[in-house]
């Protein structure tokens, strides 16, 4: 359990959409699910008892299939829908208690959008649009400019500055998009389905970049997708929506080795696990400092202990975590770790 503090909150949130939407609380809160609520009162159980704790500097991956609840979630976040019930605390503050001057002020100043469909202004530059959140704010032109160029640079736009948008692949307009939402300089960055139109190579290095920028800037990251590969390399906190309903939430590592029903383990069965799962996951936390072991950081994939082993099963190697010592890895573990385990048989608890 992560003891980072958390930015936002949400809690106990229940979403119904229909005519008569708050007298239907009471028969989700006693359990009823989604296809019964359609079923027997025509309405829509969008979200039903969301707890999330959104944690500080850490990207939070929201995932589900179509019509899981991914965007009725996030759009509760800046109040884009409000709740049937439920709370949500941003930085500290209970958002259905403000007016609307303050939540447009909170919207300004503490959280960024990045949109699927970019959402650039077409007859502007690429420069005007990234400054866009310092110009709304009232910055002067010559902050805006300056600070707008920082960060297309730092999103690998230098020299593009004079350009249109519709002059841009959409793998540079997303970067634009990504640029805007830094230059915002606020904590929250909001991110729906952002990469989702973006060709597979091209989404791949956004999502490099991503992660680069992450280890320098600790934003607090929301990032929605329907793409479990997505999911599993960008997420510190993986929450899975099936159904308006969280099936399952936490290190995207544990998921994997511990699914918590037969729907987690049918979503997590065809990934690349020797390429996803790290050594830090699999180890045993046995420490023996005299055993001569190689040595193998805990962050590596087991796909490269794999490659260190030249295929020797009965190989152990030495896991160490910022040069320390904190574990040892049997390839026979790893053999097991590369098999799903069945929910209800689980072997490897020390994620
Ligand atoms: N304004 C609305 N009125 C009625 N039902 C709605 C409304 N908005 C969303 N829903 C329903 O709530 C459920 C969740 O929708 P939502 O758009 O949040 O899903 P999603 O996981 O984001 O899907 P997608 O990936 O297709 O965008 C769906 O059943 C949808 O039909």
């Amino acid at each position: 359990m992560s003891m980072t503090e958390s930015f936002v909150s949400i809690r106990n949130l229940y979403k119904i959409f229909g005519n008569n939407a708050p007298a239907m609380v009471s028969y989700a809160k006693a359990g009823m699910h989604k296809k019964d609520m359609l079923q027997a009162y025509g309405h829509v159980l969008g979200l039903r008892d969301i707890n999330v704790e959104i944690k500080k500097g850490e990207i939070t991956v929201i995932m589900g299939l179509s019509g899981s609840g991914k965007s009725t979630l996030i759009r509760h976040l800046n109040r884009l829908v409000d709740p049937t019930a439920g709370e949500i605390i941003v930085n500290g503050t209970d958002i259905m208690k403000l007016d609307r001057a303050r939540l447009q002020q909170l919207r300004r100043t503490q959280m960024s959008m990045v949109f699927q469909k970019f959402a650039l202004l077409p007859h502007e530059t690429v420069l005007r649009n990234a400054g866009m959140p310092c110009s709304v704010r009232g910055d002067g032109r010559a902050k805006t400019d300056q600070t707008a160029r920082k960060w297309l640079s730092r999103v690998g736009l230098a020299g593009s500055e004079a350009l249109y948008p519709h002059q841009l692949s959409g793998g540079m307009q997303q970067r634009v998009g990504l640029a805007r939402a830094l230059t915002s300089n606020s904590e929250l960055m909001l991110m729906d389905e952002a990469y989702s139109a973006l060709d597979p190579l091209i989404r791949s290095s956004m999502q490099e970049l991503l992660l680069e920028l992450q280890k320098d800037l600790q934003k607090t990251v929301v990032f929605i997708t329907h793409d479990l590969d997505e999911a599993l390399k960008l997420a510190d906190h993986l929450v899975i929506l099936k159904d308006g309903e969280i099936v399952q939430q936490g290190e995207p590592q544990y998921i994997l080795l511990n699914p918590a029903d037969p729907y987690i383990e049918d979503f997590v069965s065809d990934i690349n696990r020797a390429r996803v799962l790290r050594v830090r996951s699999v180890m045993e936390k046995t420490i023996a400092e005299d055993d001569g072991y190689e040595v193998l950081d805990g962050d590596e994939t087991l796909e490269r202990a794999i490659l260190r082993s030249h295929g020797a099963a009965d190989k152990s190697f030495a896991v160490h975590s910022d040069g320390t010592r904190v574990g040892t890895l049997k390839m026979t573990d790893v053999l097991k770790a590369l098999v799903p385990t069945a929910a209800t048989g689980r072997n490897h608890t020390n994620v």
